[in-house]
Formats: C-alpha cells, structure tokens, sequence
C-alpha cells in the first residue's frame, strides 16, 4: 500500500507584497508525493523551482497553503526546525558544507542534524572508522581526504561530502537543487548515479531539480513539470516511459 509522504495544498506564494517589485511565483499549486516517490523537476527559468524548495524548506513562508510531511504540518515550522526531517543538496558546492572543518568532522555534524549541538563536535575518533566505511565506496576519493578541510576539496569531492551529509542520517525528505549542474560531465554522471542508487536503496522521497531533460526521464520514477507556478505535467509509471525529450519540450512553450 502506498503511503502519503509530502502534500502541497494549495500554495501560493508572492513576494515583495505591496512593493512595486511584487511577484506572484506560485500560484495555487498542489503536488502529492508518496513515500519512495523519486520526483525529478523540469521547468523554464523562473518557472518557480527553486521557490518550491525554498517553501517546502521553510526558507521562504507560503503566502497561503499547507506543507504537510508525513501528516505533520510544518507550514508555521521555521526552517531549522523542518532540517530535522528535510535535507536539501544545493548547486554551489560552497553551500551545505562547512569550509573550515574537515570532511569528518562535517559529517559528524550531520550525524546530529536536528538535534541540538553544543558548541563542540564530540566523538569524532569513535565514528572515524565508520566514516571511513561510508566514504569508501564513494567516487572522487573522498575517503583519503576524511581529515582534509572541505574548503580544499575539489566541487565535486565536495558535492559528494554534501550529498552524504545530506543523506547519512535518513530524511523524511531530500530536496535536490541542481545539485550536479556545477560539475564536469563525468562527475556530475557519478554524482547522480551514486545519487540514484542511495535513494532507491534507502527509500528516500526526493525532489530533484534538473535542466537535463535525459537525466529527468532516466532517474527516479515521477517527472513534474512547472510553469508559471503551476504544475502542467506529472507523470509516473507506463505514462513516464512513454515520454520522450520531444513530448517534454512541448511543456516549456510560455
Ligand atoms: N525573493 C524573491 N524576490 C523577488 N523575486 C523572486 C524571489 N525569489 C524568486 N523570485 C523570482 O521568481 C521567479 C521564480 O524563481 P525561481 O528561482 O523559483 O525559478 P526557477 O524555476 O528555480 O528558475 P531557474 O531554472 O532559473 O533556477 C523568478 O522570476 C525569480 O526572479
């Protein structure tokens, strides 16, 4: 039996209200997810993607609308409270790392993700060994840098340090922004596979913002689309496999 995970009701969301720079970017806009749904998202620029995240992530309130998480509504909840269920990979490899701690001690502070942290990272020696363990079968040899600072690894050491971290204590929820669109081609193909095979393995729901149509039909199981706000496709299963790269272009017309 299938499970709701993630409702979006109604959601509308405008900023700079009463400004001349007013702007209504979503516009009553509902999307269900099930748990285990693998969502991949496509739309033009400024469609409204990035906001999305930003509403669901709490970063940005809804003007009006509900964001419930597994029947918890987290609308009113601010965005440190929702990091203990939601995880989000953003595309700048500079964010969701911290620059002036090593990879080890970045992904202790991950272990604690939604907990309350004292100023000093505790246990460090006692997880090195399962750090070690996790970062093994990782690409771009992230295991031999576990006492590097991650401001000295490369983009893609660091997006993979992001995406563990993001990842290493289960969320209710992972939100991907591009996460590989600042990668070169090889490590970017290695970023989403390892990014495949983690949410199918772990069942994570997923939302992941992509401008490459192919990676949008090849992974997970559920394409949306948004334009102006408003989701003009979704589709999973015999749906899906059906649709090509030309069917989804017709979508991007304004
Ligand atoms: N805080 C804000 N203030 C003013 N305008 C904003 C704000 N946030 C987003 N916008 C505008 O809303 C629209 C949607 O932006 P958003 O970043 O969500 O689009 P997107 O679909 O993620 O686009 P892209 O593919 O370019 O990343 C854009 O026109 C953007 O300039």
């Amino acid at each position: 039996m299938s499970q709701v995970a993630l409702e979006l009701k109604n959601i509308n969301t405008t900023v700079n209200i009463g400004t001349p720079e007013e702007k209504r970017i979503l516009k009553d806009l509902n999307l269900t997810l099930e748990k285990g749904d693998f969502v991949t998202l496509l739309g033009t620029n400024g469609a409204g993607k990035s906001t999305l995240l930003n509403v669901i992530n709490g970063s940005l309130n809804t003007t009006s609308g509900q964001v419930v998480l597994n029947n918890h509504d987290l609308t009113k909840l601010s965005e440190v409270k929702r990091a203990k269920y939601i995880a989000q990979v953003f595309q700048d490899p500079k964010m969701g790392t911290a620059p002036r701690m090593t990879v080890a001690e970045n992904l202790l502070l991950a272990t604690k993700r939604g907990q309350k942290r004292g100023l000093k990272l505790r246990g460090l020696k006692k997880h090195l060994a399962e750090f070690k363990e996790e970062t093994a079968q990782l690409p771009n040899g992230l295991s031999d840098r576990l006492n590097t600072f991650a401001g000295s690894l490369s983009g893609g050491q660091r997006q993979t340090l992001s995406f563990l971290m993001a990842t290493i204590q289960k969320p209710e929820l992972l939100l991907l922004d591009e996460h590989t669109a600042a990668l070169d081609p090889n490590t970017s193909h290695q970023l989403l596979e390892l990014t495949n095979k983690v949410v199918e393995k772990e069942n994570l729901t997923c939302i992941m913002i992509t401008h490459q149509m192919k990676d949008a039909l090849k992974y997970g199981n559920r394409t949306v689309i948004l334009n102006d706000g408003k989701v003009v496709l979704d589709v999973k299963g015999a749906e899906r496999e059906k649709l090509t790269e030309e069917d989804v272009l017709k979508y991007f017309a304004n």
